[in-house]
């Protein structure tokens, strides 16, 4: 399959999750910041996005805004979120609830006028990582698809460590590198918190990105701001160095 990235110097990353609501949305902005800090033109994609409301007369969904706010590159919502659907529900329900199908060519295509505007994107997934977008397609096909190293954001509660290791078992099924992954506290009463994640890094062949813990009830932008001070991405393989630095 032809490689999508138009820019050699580019880099991009497909966040996923072991479930939803386990903090992809918080872990792809805390990317995006990163990346914005470091100097690099940034873009953040939702291209499917179940769950909108109606605001200022436009329709708007919660993670599409948190991603655009933390991105450099300015986008038309049409190009980072072409599937925005009204229901907070398994998107290919919400699609035909709304008479549409969802394209994954179409969202390539998106992607790939993204990545001529930008020098590092983060396309956030939805829910977990089997997710059916339309009756042949799932998100893994779309990762897949998009070719991408995906960074697997583990939601941190009793139950995620089989989670994060079928899923892990599944990106690798799909070809896709596993580029790093980030334990995300979900569920702050959990016994043992340090010693799952020391299952999991013994079993994830992966660079551990950090583990965030269950912070307070914050605005959007303050939450990821909390959230990048306990993450590393330097060990991400494709990280962009901090401009005006130069590899020795
Ligand atoms: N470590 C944390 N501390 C405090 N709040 C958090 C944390 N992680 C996530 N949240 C909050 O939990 C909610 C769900 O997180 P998030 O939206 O990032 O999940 P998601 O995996 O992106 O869900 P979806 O599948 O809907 O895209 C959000 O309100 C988010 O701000
Ligand atoms: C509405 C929700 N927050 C997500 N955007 C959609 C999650 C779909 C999960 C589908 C499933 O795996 O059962
Ligand atoms: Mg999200």
């Amino acid at each position: 399959m032809a490689k999508l990235i138009a820019n050699p110097q580019q880099v991009a990353w497909f966040i996923a999750g072991t479930d939803t609501e386990i903090g992809k949305t918080l872990i792809a902005g805390a990317l995006l910041h990163g990346l914005t800090k470091t100097g690099v033109r940034s873009a953040g994609m939702k291209p499917v996005a179940a769950g909108a409301e109606l605001r200022d007369g436009a329709w708007r969904n919660d993670d599409a805004d948190v991603l655009a706010a933390e991105a450099s590159v300015a986008l038309p919502q049409e190009l980072s979120t072409p599937f925005l659907l009204r229901q907070p529900t398994a998107p290919h329900i919400a699609a035909a609830q709304e008479e549409r199908k969802i394209e994954l060519a179409h969202i390539l295509s998106c992607y790939q006028q993204i990545s001529a505007l930008a020098d590092a994107v983060i396309v956030e997934g939805v829910g977990g990582f089997r997710v059916p977008l339309n009756d042949t397609h799932d998100t893994a096909d779309l990762a897949q698809q998009l070719g991408l190293p995906v960074v697997l954001v583990v939601g941190l509660r009793l139950g995620c460590i089989s989670h994060a290791l079928l899923t892990a078992e599944a990106i690798a099924a799909r070809g896709l590198q596993l580029a790093g992954w980030v334990a995300n506290t979900v569920d702050p009463a959990m016994l043992n918190a340090d010693a799952n994640i020391a299952a999991l890094k013994s079993r994830i062949d992966a660079p551990f990105l950090g583990h965030v813990p269950r912070m307070g009830e914050l605005p959007a932008r303050a939450l990821v701001e909390a959230a990048v001070s306990h993450l590393d991405f330097s060990c991400l393989p494709g990280w962009p160095a901090p401009s005006g630095t130069h590899p020795i």
